[in-house]
C-alpha cells in the first residue's frame, strides 16, 4: 500500500494566521481557553519537560495539566507554576488535547503516550511518540488528522523501520534512510500520513506538513538555522500543543484534514516569529529555546493585533 498521486505542495500563507489564532473574549474562562494535556520529559531527559510546558503556557493556553512523576512535577512546579501537575492516569484528565512524546523514551510514562494516542483526542506527537505511532498503526489503529506527528528526518526514518519491521505488507518499498527523507521530504512526510492517518509535520530548515490523507503539503520555510538546536523541537510541541488545545475547545467535532495542517504551519511561524524578536531587529545570532519561549507572548500579541 501506498499514496499513488503526488500531493498538491503550498506554501502556507500566513494570511490565515489570524483566524487560526483565538484570542479570548469577555465571557472566556480558563476552560474554554483550551486545556493542554502534557506527557513530555523524563527522569533522563527532564529539560524537555520544562521547555514544552513553558513554550505552551507563553502561548497563551486556558491551562496546562502536566501529568509527571514526582520528580518532575517538582521541577515544573519551580520552574513553570503556572502549570497544573498530576501523576497518576492521563485519560482521567479533562482536556482538550495532548502534547505528547518530547524526551520520553521508555518506561511508564510512554505507556501512558500509547494509552492517550490510541484515544481521538487531539494531540501533537513528538520524539518517543513518533515510533509509538507506527507501532499502533503497525497494529492496525488509524491515526486521525488531529494528531499531529513532529518527526524530523531521523524519527521519520524510524516510523518507517518499525512500521515495514511489524506489518511489511503495510508499504510498497523499503525504509528510508535519513538522507533519503532529506532528499524527498514531500514524498516521505505524504506517505506517513497517508499510512497512519495522522497529519505529518516533518522539521528541518523548511518544514514540510503533510494533511493525512496525504494529498496536500504545506510548507513553511524558516527564517534562521540558528534555530536548529537541541530543545527547538520541544519548544515547538509546547507551542502546537497550546494551539490545538484552543482550537478543540471551540469544536467538538474533529475539523477537516486542512485545518489541522494550518495549525501546524501556524505554530511554526509563531515559533519563527518568536525567534525573530530575541535579537534586534535585522541581526542574526544564537537561538537559545528558553530565550525563544520568553519572545511568544510578544510574538502572539503582534500577530493578534495586525
Ligand atoms: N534538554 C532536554 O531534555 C532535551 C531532550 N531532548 C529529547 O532527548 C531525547 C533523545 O534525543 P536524541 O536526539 O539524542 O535522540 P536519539 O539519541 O534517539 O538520536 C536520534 C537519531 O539521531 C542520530 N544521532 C544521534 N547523535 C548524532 C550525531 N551526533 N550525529 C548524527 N546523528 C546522530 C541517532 O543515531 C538517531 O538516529 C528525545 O526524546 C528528545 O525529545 C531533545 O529534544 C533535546 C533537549
Ligand atoms: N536548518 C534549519 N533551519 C531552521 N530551523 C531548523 C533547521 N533545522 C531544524 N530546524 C528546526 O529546529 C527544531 C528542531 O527540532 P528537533 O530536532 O525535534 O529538536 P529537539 O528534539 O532537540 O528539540 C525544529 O523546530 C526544526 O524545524
Amino acid at each position: 500500500m501506498s499514496l499513488e498521486n503526488s500531493p498538491t505542495v503550498r506554501a502556507f500563507d500566513a494570511g490565515q494566521l489570524p483566524a487560526l489564532l483565538k484570542a479570548p473574549g469577555e465571557k472566556s474562562h480558563k476552560y474554554t481557553r483550551g486545556v493542554l494535556g502534557v506527557l513530555t520529559g523524563s527522569e533522563d531527559y527532564p529539560g524537555a519537560a520544562l521547555m514544552s510546558v513553558r513554550a505552551a503556557v507563553n502561548t497563551g493556553v486556558g491551562m496546562v495539566r502536566f501529568v509527571g512523576t514526582s520528580q518532575l512535577n517538582f521541577l515544573i512546579n519551580l520552574s513553570v507554576p503556572e502549570a497544573v501537575c498530576s501523576t497518576g492516569d492521563p485519560l482521567e484528565l479533562r482536556v482538550d488535547a495532548w502534547a505528547l512524546g518530547s524526551g520520553v523514551s521508555q518506561g511508564s510514562r510512554l505507556e501512558h503516550i500509547r494509552a492517550v494516542l490510541s484515544t481521538e483526542t487531539a494531540a501533537v506527537g513528538d520524539a518517543g511518540a513518533v515510533p509509538l505511532a507506527a507501532q499502533l498503526v503497525a497494529g492496525g489503529r488509524i491515526l486521525m488528522q488531529q494528531h499531529i506527528l513532529t518527526p524530523h528526518a531521523g524519527e521519520l526514518a524510524d516510523f518507517f523501520t518499525w512500521l515495514l519491521a511489524l506489518a511489511p505488507n503495510l508499504f510498497d518499498g523499503a525504509a528510508p534512510e535519513r538522507a533519503e527523507i532529506e532528499a524527498d521530504p514531500v514524498f516521505w512526510a505524504s506517505q506517513a500520513a497517508y499510512l497512519s492517518g495522522a497529519t505529518v509535520l516533518l522539521k528541518g530548515g523548511v518544514t514540510h506538513i503533510a494533511t493525512s490523507d496525504g494529498k496536500l503539503v504545506l510548507t513553511v520555510e524558516s527564517n534562521s538555522p540558528w534555530l536548529a538546536t537541541a530543545g527547538s523541537g520541544d519548544t515547538l510541541t509546547g507551542i502546537m500543543g497550546a494551539l490545538l488545545a484552543q482550537h478543540q475547545a471551540h469544536h467538538t467535532q474533529p475539523s477537516a484534514p486542512l485545518i489541522y495542517a494550518q495549525l501546524a504551519a501556524a505554530a511554526v511561524t509563531v515559533h519563527g516569529l518568536a525567534s525573530d524578536l530575541v535579537h534586534t531587529p535585522g541581526t542574526r545570532g544564537p537561538l537559545p529555546p528558553t530565550e525563544v519561549a520568553q519572545r511568544l507572548p510578544a510574538a502572539l500579541a503582534q500577530l493578534l493585533s495586525v
